[in-house]
């Protein structure tokens, strides 16, 4: 049945105005003044922002990490990202050395196939690179649509990469058009602060953020930059959490080269103090690169407001605080990095963000969806608002004032990061493709309803290219 959606304010990255949308079989088909439709479901949004739905390019769900898996897989994560006002994720297909990267590929698959409630995408981790990982890699892109590939520079013996697995993913993502991601931080240095740390009877929580210095999350970007540079290739840096990383990405955007920057609501919120909660509670607060000192969270608001960073995902990634966090009591290195994001990522950015002056609305519809849209090969069939597009809509309730906690969240983790946060916005109902998957606040959708998203090309978003230039 055609739906349309009367008296709302329509709210894309660039305008914002009063009007009607009609879908009709999962797609927008038309948007104007006063739509008069016969044999249509009528959705009042008078008083509520419509907003295209939220883009979550970064996500782990149901991922093996740090001797555990993560608690919510792709039917509590998707069902929490959709009550958060998400309607599609992109998630981090995890390979192993030495096997087809197409066994992780199906791995995800199946992971995902019946349970997505909404529509999803992978990411592929890129550990090295050989013969065999070269042949494969044509196919990945062409046959999967997975046009972005991850490159982890710590996590040493488990995910790292070394540089020239690194510096040659950059060339062959330049050669077949995909984006190179990375998560920056000097794995090797970390590695022996942290030694050094347990050594010296250092195993609390707190010593999690001292072993991984923001200087290191600069080195790291900064190197990735200029490999980069020299590939004449693209990169997109996953959760920048300091002034010495947004240094970076500035001065390499400056210089031309093609490099994108995301942060996480975490460390736009939170901060390093969190780790010394008394009673192993500090645990909860163990995301890599960790939390920082409060004054990075104004460079890093600042950078999305100025542009200098693009994107906000979750890295959502979660364990339980009993029974998988405190598999590190004794050792903060064995706590499982992570935490519980997806569902609040859209109402903190409102919240924190627009509601108090730090971004504007229509910036608030950039960085949550309608960038990652463009970057990763989905636009403009998502991340906007536009006649032909996917009806992926959240309807928006910009004055309920409510308060973030675990007793009402969605997500299947024992705490919230974020636990007696008052929030400011919230969405009320959301539309997958047209479909109801929230509706007044209770989840109405499917398991397995979410469809699988094989991506364009980096270098066929032309888009991308004139976006950069235009914000250098
Ligand atoms: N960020 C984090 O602590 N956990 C998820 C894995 C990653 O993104 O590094
Ligand atoms: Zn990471
Ligand atoms: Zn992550």
């Amino acid at each position: 049945m055609k739906k349309v959606i009367k008296n709302g304010t329509i709210v894309t990255a660039t305008d914002t105005y009063k009007g009607d949308i009609l879908i009709e079989n999962g797609v927008i088909s038309q948007i104007g003044a006063s739509l008069q439709v016969q044999d249509a479901e009528v959705i009042n949004a008078d008083g509520h922002y419509v907003f295209p739905g939220g883009i979550d390019p970064h996500t782990h769900l149901e991922m093996p990490f740090g001797g555990t898996v993560t608690k919510d897989d792709f039917e509590t994560g998707t069902i929490a990202a959709a009550f958060g006002g998400t309607t599609t994720v992109i998630d981090f297909c995890i390979t192993n050395k030495g096997e087809p990267l197409k066994k992780a590929i199906g791995e995800w698959h199946a992971k995902s196939k019946d349970k997505a409630v909404i529509d999803y995408g992978f990411h592929l981790m890129i550990g090295e690179i050989n013969d065999d990982v070269l042949t494969e890699l044509p196919s990945v892109i062409d046959d999967e649509g997975i046009t972005s590939f991850k490159v982890f520079m710590a996590y040493k013996n488990v995910l790292q990469a070394d540089d020239e697995t690194l510096f040659q993913t950059l060339v062959q993502a330049k050669k077949l058009g995909a984006l190179v991601m990375v998560h920056a931080e000097n794995g090797d240095v970390i590695d022996y602060l942290v030694k050094k740390a347990l050594a010296e009877g250092k195993t609390e929580p707190i010593y999690h953020a001292l072993t991984r210095p923001s200087e290191i999350e600069g080195e790291a970007t900064g190197r990735a930059a200029v490999f980069t540079g020299l590939a004449n290739s693209q990169l997109y840096v996953v959760h920048v959490t300091c002034a010495e990383a947004v240094e970076k990405i500035a001065e390499a955007r400056n210089k031309g080269i093609d490099i994108w920057g995301e942060t996480c609501p975490q460390y736009l919120v939170l901060d390093q103090s969190y780790l010394e909660k008394p009673n192993f509670e500090g645990a909860k607060y163990v995301w890599s690169p960790p939390l920082r000192e409060k004054w990075h969270q104004d460079v890093l608001w600042n950078a999305l407001k100025s542009g200098q960073l693009q994107t906000v995902g979750s890295d959502q990634c979660s364990f339980d605080f009993k029974g998988q966090k405190d598999l590190g009591i004794n050792d903060f290195s064995k706590i499982p990095n992570g935490g519980p994001i997806i569902e609040d990522r859209f109402s903190i950015l409102f919240s924190e963000g627009v509601k108090k002056g730090r971004i504007t609305l229509n910036q608030f519809v950039d960085v949550t969806s309608t960038r990652a849209a463009k970057l990763f090969g989905l636009y403009p069939k998502k991340g906007t608002i536009a006649v032909g597009g996917d009806a992926d809509i959240v309807i928006f309730d910009p004055n309920v004032e409510r308060t973030i906690s675990a007793e009402t969240h969605h997500m299947a983790v024992d705490y919230s990061a974020f636990e007696g946060m008052k929030v400011t916005g919230e969405p009320v109902s959301v539309l997958s493709r047209g479909e109801w998957v929230i509706q007044e606040k209770k989840f109405v959708g499917k398991l397995g309803a979410g469809e699988y998203l094989k991506r364009a090309k980096y270098g066929e978003m032309k888009e991308n290219k004139e976006i950069n230039s235009l914000s250098l």
